[in-house]
């Protein structure tokens, strides 16, 4: 896209994000910085990104006709997708009539489904993962449990943040392993994946940006997950050179099977010089937000560039940086924050609270970032903060 429009004028560059959460909310204000004309649409109203776009769609983004109706109402020059729950088979149609899917329809529909993304990255790329079965009954699923044996991890094949994912370490957890991802998932009943436990050293996540010009990478980023939600993030994560330049190689395989433009949030596990490919959004990585104070251009803004097709000749790098998430547990839609200012007293320390019109249960709701001399340092200050943020229901 060589040139950029007036928003909300006929000639306005026009686009599209299929969900509104907190990374959809960065990615819009980063396009509204280079004015462009954002329209968001998600399964509720209110969401995160609707409040800092020009307009929005309230359906369910699984309706492939809903979705289909509005696309072809709005127009968008680029579809963004922002979510893992959105009616695929619509995008691969659509781009088939000339639409822009970011980074490409097949992208999209490959990494919404843990089966493709797995079969793609082990059976055609050949990357190592952790072994794996994927069972649509429960005769399958207990057949799949016998061969890949305990302890392993059983998520719904469409499902983030954890949602759907336990742990079976002990033969008594296998049934409820299988209740849970029958309905923690983001598109309901279906089928699951079962992985062999991976005993990983550290786990990462490698941004790795596919713009006009090439490929590059931000610094690795290490993260701890609990219940397979992510809770802080560090970056750089310190990695021997082997396993740096493996999961380069493993990130750049990947991507360029996927194809298209874009940022795309890698994960690998590590041990030793070892590198497991786990999964990849095509998209932004909670995990990223430690960029928005890290990096000069942070993840939202190079997905912005890289989708408009502008250059990015390099990523400046702040410094050891990190990211803690303030996870709220309860039923509310009026949610209010305080601590704030000891938190934001402290230096190179930033907040952002993401605007979630509701809670029912556990819910992500904003995330302290904080820059310091040592990772080690950066993590405790933003964990710290995190923890000394208050929330009323
Ligand atoms: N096979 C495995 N062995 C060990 N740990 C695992 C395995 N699979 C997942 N995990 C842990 O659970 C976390 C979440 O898993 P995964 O990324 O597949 O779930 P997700 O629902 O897609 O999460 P997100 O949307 O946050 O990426 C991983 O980052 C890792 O910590
Ligand atoms: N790991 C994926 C991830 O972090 N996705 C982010 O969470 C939102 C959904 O949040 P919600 O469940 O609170 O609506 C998504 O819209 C996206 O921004
Ligand atoms: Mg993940």
């Amino acid at each position: 896209m060589a040139t950029i429009g007036t928003p909300l004028a006929a000639n306005a560059t026009r686009v599209l994000m299929c969900g509104g959460g907190e990374l959809g909310k960065e990615v819009v204000i980063e396009l509204q910085r280079l004015g462009v004309e954002v329209i968001v649409v998600d399964r509720y109203a209110n969401a995160p990104a609707m409040q800092v776009a020009h307009r929005s769609h309230v359906i369910s983004m699984l309706d492939g006709e809903a979705l289909r109706e509005v696309i072809q109402a709005e127009k968008p020059d680029l579809i963004v997708p922002e979510i893992e729950a959105i009616a695929t088979d619509t995008l691969i149609e659509l781009e088939a009539e000339g639409f822009t899917v970011i980074p490409t329809a097949n992208a999209t529909r490959l990494t919404m489904n843990r089966e493709g993304i797995r079969r793609l990255a082990s059976e055609t790329l050949g990357l190592k993962t952790s072994p794996f079965k994927f069972a649509e009954t429960r005769e399958e699923y207990l057949a799949a449990i016998q061969d890949i044996g305990l302890p392993c991890v059983v998520k719904p094949i469409m499902s983030s943040s954890g949602k759907g994912q336990s742990t079976v370490k002990t033969e008594d957890q296998i049934e409820s392993a299988w209740q849970y991802a029958q309905e923690g998932g983001r598109a309901g009943q279906g089928k699951v994946i079962i992985e062999g436990f991976v005993d990983f050293d550290y786990e990462i996540t490698l941004l790795t940006v596919r713009h006009t010009n090439g490929t590059a990478f931000c610094e690795p980023i290490g993260h701890v997950q609990v219940d397979g939600d992510y809770r802080q993030s560090w970056q750089p994560q310190a990695m021997s050179s082997a396993a740096l330049s493996a999961a380069k190689d493993a990130a750049l395989k990947v991507t360029e099977a996927l194809g298209g433009r874009g940022l795309f949030g890698v994960e690998l596990f590590i041990k030793g010089d070892e590198v497991l490919f786990s999964e990849v959004s095509p998209r932004p990585h909670d995990t990223g937000m430690v960029t928005m104070i890290s990096q000069d251009l942070s993840e939202f803004a190079l997905h912005a560039r890289a989708i408009l097709g502008l250059p990015i000749p390099n990523i400046h790098f702040h410094g050891p940086s990190a990211s803690s998430v303030i996870l709220v547990e309860g039923n509310s839609n009026k949610a209010q924050f305080a601590g704030l200012d000891a938190v934001l007293a402290m230096p190179d320390t930033q907040l952002r609270l993401f605007g979630k019109p509701e809670v029912a249960g556990q819910r992500r709701m904003g995330v302290v970032l904080a820059r310091d001399n040592t990772v080690e340092s950066a993590i405790s200050k933003a964990s710290k903060a995190s923890s000394n943020i208050t929330v009323t229901l």
